[in-house]
């Protein structure tokens, strides 16, 4: 059976969950915003970073006879091309073991095999995007409102391998990313959490609204995501703040992903991969 690619920007790169609802056209007008306000002289534009870090990871990490964990957001897209196009040319067997409902189906659109943490509890790789990396390799994940199965994933792989553009490679968390740290939380809870959180370490916390419905963004595990826009220069403790948060009876995991990734790639302005290590 001949297995074909099928990528489809205007149905993967949807987010239920995220600020910025993206299309075809929404996804290019919205790389263009961030290409002008933050390098004016690119050649590149972002979808080609992510595509090019996204490919690298895959050819790099990606063994045959492998179970990998399939992050979410719009460099994932370009993760899940690089798969399917290596099955296809190489004869590459993967078992995919999705991170949220998108991930799920660009697995299934893209003729991949779909696994699950019951039958493949332990994965070889998970390869996801990032918000932001910092010089430590601390990330902050769920811009898309995923970071709960993504933390989960992660967890059950032996490497997780981030790809993103250059816009996330910061030297600290909040240096280009301005929507703060998402925390999912159980709905019952949200205010007091909201409340609790900025008594003991200032800053805002934002109920994430849905994009085309009223009221809240409700994530894939029926709850809802407080953005944290902490204090910026924050000199913190992001094991330690994560711990902490974590302790908080209603909250259900942060976007605070500390020693968990092993390597990041970026894809730079100038068409080059830049690698971090832990
Ligand atoms: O954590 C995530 C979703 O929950 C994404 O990995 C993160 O938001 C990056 O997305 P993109 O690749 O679209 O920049």
């Amino acid at each position: 059976m001949t297995r074909t690619p099928v990528i489809s920007l205007l149905k993967v790169v949807h987010y239920n969950c995220s600020p910025q609802k993206f299309t075809r056209k929404t996804l290019s007008s919205f790389s263009k915003t961030v290409l002008q306000t933050t390098a004016s002289s690119s050649n590149m534009s972002l979808n080609e970073a992510k595509r090019i870090a996204a490919h690298r990871a895959v050819d790099e990490w990606v063994k045959t006879n492998t179970v990998v964990g399939i992050g979410s957001g719009s460099t994932v897209v370009f993760a899940v091309e690089r798969l399917a196009e290596r099955v296809q040319k190489e004869g590459l067997k993967v078992t995919c073991v999705p991170t949220s409902f998108q991930a799920r189906q660009l697995i299934v659109e893209n003729n991949l095999v779909l696994g699950d943490l019951d039958r493949n509890p332990k994965l070889a790789v998970a390869i996801d995007g990032a918000d932001e990396v910092d010089r430590n390799m601390v990330l902050i994940k769920g811009g898309g409102g995923c970071l709960l199965q993504e933390k989960i994933v992660a967890s059950c792989a032996e490497k997780l391998i981030i790809i993103a553009d250059y816009t996330k490679n910061s030297e600290h968390l909040g240096e280009q990313y301005k929507k703060g740290i998402p925390i999912e939380v159980v709905p019952m809870a949200y205010v007091p959490i909201k409340d609790r959180i900025a008594a003991k370490y200032g800053g805002e916390l934002k109920l994430r609204m849905a994009v085309a419905k009223a009221g809240p963004c409700v994530t894939d595990n029926g709850n809802f995501i407080l953005d944290w826009h902490f204090k910026q220069n924050c000199d913190c403790d992001w094991a330690k703040v994560n711990s902490e948060l974590l302790q908080i009876p209603g909250v259900v995991e942060t976007g605070l992903f500390v020693n968990m990734a092993t390597k990041a790639y970026f894809g730079m302005n100038d068409g080059s991969v830049k690698t971090q290590d832990k």
